[in-house]
C-alpha cells in the first residue's frame, strides 16, 4: 500500500531558481512519488541548461566554440550522516525517493537511530532535495530535483572515487601543461576538508594529488589554496608543455556558517562573517562568468579547465544548507569556457591590473578637467565645446578598446585568489577597525566622564579654598578686631585704675617714655625674669619702639596699681643702657621711665624722675647692684632733685651687655604714708650688695630708731639730693630674681623669725632669701589700701596679738598701741612692716 506522501509536487531547480515549476512528472500524477523511484527519477524533468544558455538573439557561434567548450564541471558530493552506518553495496546504488518516507527507507531500516535525511541521489548527475515535513506542512518548501551536475557522489562515496573522478583529469592536464583550479564549496561540516585533504586513514584530492606529482603532507583546515605551478627546467622546443608554466590551484573554500547553528560570538563571528562573505564572493565570480557569457560576441575564453566540488550533508538538519548551496551552485553549470591554448602572448590578454590604472587615471584626469583646454587642428575651443567631447569620447573608447580584450578574458586562478585574499582581509581588517573604533569610542566616552569628574571635584576644591581663603581673611578681620577691642580694654582698665587711685590712693604711675616698654626682657638672661612686677601685676604692656602709634600712648600711660596690680618691665636687648625711675611725689606718684642709652633726661614728668646722664656712673650703679660695681648717680645739681622732694627715685643705666638692675631682678617698693616724718614714706629693697639710697642717712636713722637695726648702706652726704629729699625715708633694693612690690598702703611681710640675717641691708636680704625662685609670686601678698584706711589700721607692732586679734579688732588694737609707745600711726605701720618683711623681730 502506497504510503501518503505530504508533499507531491516536486520542483525542478533552473536559472533563474526564483522560478521554480512544478516538475513535469509531478505535475498531472500526485500519486508519482508511490511509483517506482527509477520511474520518478526520470519523470523529473532535466535542468534547462541549454535553454538558460540559448542566446537570446540567433547568433551562429563563434569559431573557439565549435573548436572546443565545455562547461564548468561541478561535482556535488553528500557527506554522510554520523549515525549513517555505511550501507551495503545494493543501498548505496543510486536511486531515486519514490515518496518521502521512502528517504528514510533508503537508508533506513538498518537503524532506528538513524536521522532522516533530505537528499536523495537521483542518478549520476542528479539529486532530489527534500523538504522537512514541518517545512511542507508550512507550505514554506517543496520538493525539488537538481540535475546536470558532473556528478553526484553519494555519501558513502571513498575519497579515491572523488580523486579518480575529480583530480585525476586535472593532473593529467597539469601534467600536459595545463593549468587548473579546483574549489571545495559548501556549508561547514558538509566535508571540503576532508575531500580535499582527507585524513591520514582517508587522504583526500591534495594528499592523492601531491602522492601522484611529489608526494607530501596535507596542510591543516580552514581556507586553504594550493598553487602548484610547473615550472619549465629548460628550453625544449621539442617539449611544448614544459614552456608554458602551468598552475594546479586547489582551493579549499570556507565553508558557509550560519550564526543561528554555530552560535559563534566576538572574533569567532567575525571570522564566520568574513568566511561567508568569502563564499559570497566567490559565489559573484562565478555570476559574473555567467552573465558574461550571455555576451556572444565576448566568450570566456580559458586555457584551463576549472572544476568545482559541492559538498552537502544529507541530514534533515542540514536542508537549509543543503537547499541553498545547491540553489547558488546550480547555475554555475551553465558556464562554458572556449579552451584557448596557453601561448606565449597570453599574458597580454590577461587582466593587467597597472596597465589599466595607468590607462585609466588619465583618463580620468582629462574627463574631469572638463576646464583645460583642447586642441586641435589649430582651433581652441573651451571645455565646453562638441570638439572637446568628441576627443574625449575617442579618449574614452580609446580606453574601452584597451579594456575590453581584457574584459573578455576570464580571471585567472590567482586574481580568484587575490580577489578572494583581498575581500577577505580587507572584511577582517575593517571589522576589525569597526571593532576598534568601537573601543575606543569607549575608552574616549570613559576618559571624557573621568576628566568631568576630575573637573567636578576641582571645581569644588577650589570653591573650598575660597571659602576657606574668605574664611581666614574674616578671622584675621576678627582677630584684629579682637586685638583692638583688647587694646582699648586695657586702655580702659587702665584709666579705670587711675581714676580710682587718683581719687581714693596715692597714685602710682608708670611713665614710660622713650622707650615705652613696661615689661622689660633681656635675652642675654633669659634664665632670669627680668620684670618689675608691681604686687601682682596683670597689667602686661609690650611696646615695639618702631612703632609710632603706640609711643603717645604709652608715653602717657600711666598705671596706677592696687594690692593686686603688676607692671612687669621688660629691657630690649639691643639697647646699651636704659634708665628706670620710680618717682614717688609727694601726691605719691610713682613713675617709672625708661629710655633708651644716652638719654638721662628721659622722664616726661619731671617732677618725678631723676636722671642720670653719665653713663660710667650707670655702670657702677650696676655693677654695684650686681655685687661687682654698681653705682647710682643722683645729680646734686639737677633741678629735677629739688622737686622730687618727697619721692624716690632708683635709677638705673644698663650697660647694653650687663642688664644687671632689670635683668633677673625684681623691684620691691614698699610705700607708706607719710608717717614718719608726716609726709610721704618709701621702703624699698634693693640688692644687698650695693645700694645708693639718696637718703639712706635718714633712712638708717629711722630704722634704726624703730628697730634698733643699723643700716651701712653707703650714702653721700653730701648728695643736694640728699638734702633735698630728707623728709622722705627711701630705702631702694634691687634684687636678683625678687619681685618689686610696691604696696601703696601697707607692706605686710610675714614673719620669718628664724631668719638670722646679719647683712648690712637685712631688708634685702630677706626678701632674697624669702623669695623663691620662680619669676612670679605665686600669690599676693600686699594690699594697696587708701592712706586713710592705712592710718586707721591697726598698728600693733605685736605681731603674735595682731595675728591671735580678729579683723574687726585690729583697729583698736593698732590705736592703743601708738597710744602706748607714743608713735605715730605711720611709724608704727612703717615698723609693723619691716618687722613682717625683714623677719627682724
Ligand atoms: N565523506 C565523508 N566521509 C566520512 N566523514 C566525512 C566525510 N565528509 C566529512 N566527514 C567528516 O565530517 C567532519 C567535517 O568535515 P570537514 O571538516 O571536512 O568539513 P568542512 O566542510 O571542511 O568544514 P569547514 O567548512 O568548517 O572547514 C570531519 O570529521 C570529517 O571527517
Amino acid at each position: 500500500m502506497p504510503m501518503a506522501t505530504p508533499n507531491p509536487s516536486v520542483t525542478v531547480r533552473r536559472n533563474p531558481h526564483r522560478r521554480a515549476r512544478p516538475t513535469p512528472s509531478t505535475t498531472n500524477d500526485p500519486d508519482h512519488l508511490s511509483m517506482d523511484p527509477s520511474l520518478a527519477v526520470k519523470q523529473i524533468r532535466p535542468f534547462p541548461l541549454h535553454d538558460l544558455l540559448e542566446p537570446s538573439d540567433e547568433q551562429p557561434a563563434t569559431p573557439a566554440e565549435a573548436i572546443d567548450s565545455e562547461n564548468l564541471r561541478v561535482f556535488i558530493r553528500i557527506r554522510p550522516l554520523e549515525t549513517l552506518r555505511k550501507p551495503n553495496k545494493a543501498a548505496s546504488t543510486i536511486r531515486s525517493r519514490p515518496k518521502a518516507p521512502s528517504v528514510n527507507a533508503i537508508r533506513g531500516g538498518q537503524s532506528k537511530k538513524m536521522k532522516a535525511v533530505c537528499l536523495s541521489v537521483n542518478g549520476p548527475h542528479s539529486l532530489t532535495l527534500v523538504p522537512p515535513p514541518s517545512m511542507v506542512e508550512l507550505k514554506r518548501a517543496k520538493t525539488e530535483a537538481f540535475e546536470g551536475f558532473s556528478f553526484v557522489f553519494p555519501p558513502e562515496s571513498l575519497q579515491r572515487e572523488v580523486y579518480d573522478r575529480v583530480m585525476e583529469p586535472l593532473i593529467s592536464d597539469f601534467l600536459g601543461g595545463k593549468s587548473h583550479l579546483l574549489a571545495a564549496m559548501g556549508a561547514t561540516g558538509s566535508g571540503k576538508t576532508h575531500t580535499v585533504f582527507g585524513t591520514p586513514r582517508e587522504p583526500g584530492l591534495v594528499s592523492l594529488a601531491l602522492q601522484r606529482l611529489f608526494g607530501s603532507n596535507p596542510p591543516s583546515r580552514s581556507q586553504c589554496i594550493i598553487n602548484i605551478r610547473c615550472e619549465p627546467q629548460a628550453a625544449d622546443p621539442d617539449n611544448d608543455v614544459l614552456q608554458n608554466k602551468a598552475v594546479l590551484t586547489i582551493a579549499d573554500l570556507a565553508g558557509a556558517e550560519r550564526e543561528k547553528r554555530t552560535g559563534n560570538q566576538g572574533m569567532r563571528l567575525l571570522e564566520s562573517n568574513a568566511i561567508n562573505n568569502t563564499s559570497m564572493v566567490f559565489g559573484q565570480c562565478l555570476r559574473s562568468l555567467l552573465e558574461h557569457q550571455k555576451n556572444t560576441k565576448k566568450p570566456l575564453q580559458k586555457h584551463f579547465q576549472d572544476s568545482l566540488v559541492l559538498t552537502v550533508k544529507s541530514g534533515e538538519d542540514d536542508y537549509l544548507d543543503t537547499s541553498m548551496l545547491l540553489r547558488q551552485a546550480s547555475p554555475y553549470m551553465k558556464i562554458k569556457f572556449y579552451n584557448v591554448e596557453e601561448s606565449s602572448n597570453l599574458p597580454c590578454l590577461k587582466r593587467q591590473p597597472n596597465l589599466i590604472t595607468k590607462i585609466e587615471q588619465p583618463k580620468r584626469r582629462k574627463l574631469n578637467n572638463s576646464d583645460a583646454p583642447v586642441f586641435k587642428g589649430g582651433k581652441h575651443f573651451d571645455g565646453q565645446s562638441i570638439f572637446k567631447t568628441e576627443v574625449q569620447r575617442e579618449q574614452v573608447q580609446q580606453v574601452e578598446n584597451i579594456q575590453d580584450p581584457v574584459l573578455s578574458t576570464m580571471p585567472t586562478n590567482a586574481e580568484f585568489q587575490r580577489v578572494e585574499m583581498h575581500n577577505a582581509e580587507y572584511c577582517v581588517e575593517l571589522r576589525m577597525r569597526e571593532r576598534e573604533c568601537q573601543i575606543m569610542q569607549s575608552f574616549s566616552r570613559a576618559l571624557w566622564n573621568v576628566l568631568k569628574q576630575y573637573k567636578q571635584k576641582l571645581e569644588e576644591s577650589d570653591n573650598t579654598i575660597q571659602r576657606l581663603e574668605q574664611s581666614l581673611t574674616n578671622e584675621k578681620a576678627r582677630t584684629a578686631n579682637l586685638e583692638k577691642a583688647l587694646e582699648n580694654l586695657r586702655r580702659h582698665s587702665c584709666s579705670c585704675h587711675k581714676q580710682c587711685l587718683c581719687s581714693s590712693s596715692p597714685k602710682f604711675i608708670a611713665d614710660v617714655s622713650s622707650r615705652p616698654t613696661v615689661e622689660l626682657q633681656d635675652e642675654a638672661h633669659s634664665e632670669s625674669n627680668n620684670s618689675v612686677e608691681l604686687d601682682n601685676a596683670v597689667q602686661t604692656i609690650k611696646h615695639d619702639p618702631t612703632d609710632q602709634s603706640q609711643s603717645p600712648e604709652l608715653a602717657e600711660c600711666r598705671y596706677s596699681l592696687d594690692g593686686q596690680s603688676n607692671i612687669s618691665m621688660a629691657k630690649e636687648p639691643k639697647n646699651s643702657f636704659q634708665t628706670l625711675e620710680v618717682s614717688l611725689t609727694g601726691q605719691h606718684n610713682e613713675e617709672l621711665s625708661h629710655s633708651p642709652r644716652g638719654q638721662s633726661n628721659i622722664s616726661p614728668t619731671e617732677a618725678s624722675s631723676n636722671n642720670f646722664s653719665q653713663e660710667n656712673e650707670a655702670k657702677e650703679l650696676l655693677n654695684s647692684l650686681e655685687g661687682i660695681e654698681y653705682s647710682s648717680y643722683v645729680d646734686p645739681g639737677s633741678p629735677h632733685s629739688k622737686a622730687s622732694e618727697n619721692s624716690l627715685t632708683i635709677c638705673g643705666i644698663f650697660p647694653e651687655h650687663d642688664i644687671s638692675m632689670p635683668v633677673g631682678q625684681n623691684l620691691e617698693i614698699g610705700l607708706t604714708s607719710s608717717s614718719l616724718h608726716g609726709q610721704s614714706n618709701m621702703l624699698a629693697t634693693n640688692d644687698p650688695s650695693s645700694i645708693k639710697f639718696s637718703q639712706e642717712n635718714e633712712a638708717k636713722e629711722h630704722l634704726n630708731s624703730l628697730e634698733g637695726t643699723e643700716d651701712t648702706s653707703p650714702v653721700d652726704p653730701g648728695s643736694p639730693h640728699s638734702k633735698a629729699s630728707e623728709n622722705n625715708l627711701t630705702t631702694c633694693g634691687i634684687s636678683r630674681e625678687m619681685d618689686v612690690s610696691i604696696p601703696l598702703t601697707e607692706l605686710v611681710v610675714p614673719p620669718r623669725k628664724d631668719t638670722g640675717c646679719t647683712d648690712k641691708h637685712p631688708v634685702t636680704k630677706v626678701l632674697l632669701e624669702e623669695k623663691p625662685e620662680s619669676i612670679r609670686p605665686q600669690k599676693p601678698r600686699w594690699r594697696l589700701l587708701p592712706t586713710s584706711a592705712m592710718l586707721l589700721e591697726d598698728s600693733s607692732l605685736d605681731s603674735e596679738d595682731q595675728n591671735a586679734d580678729p579683723k574687726g579688732r585690729r583697729g583698736y588694737g593698732k590705736v592703743m598701741a601708738t597710744v602706748e609707745t607714743g608713735r605715730t600711726p605711720g611709724s608704727i605701720s612703717l615698723v609693723h612692716m619691716l618687722r613682717r618683711n625683714l623677719q627682724i623681730l
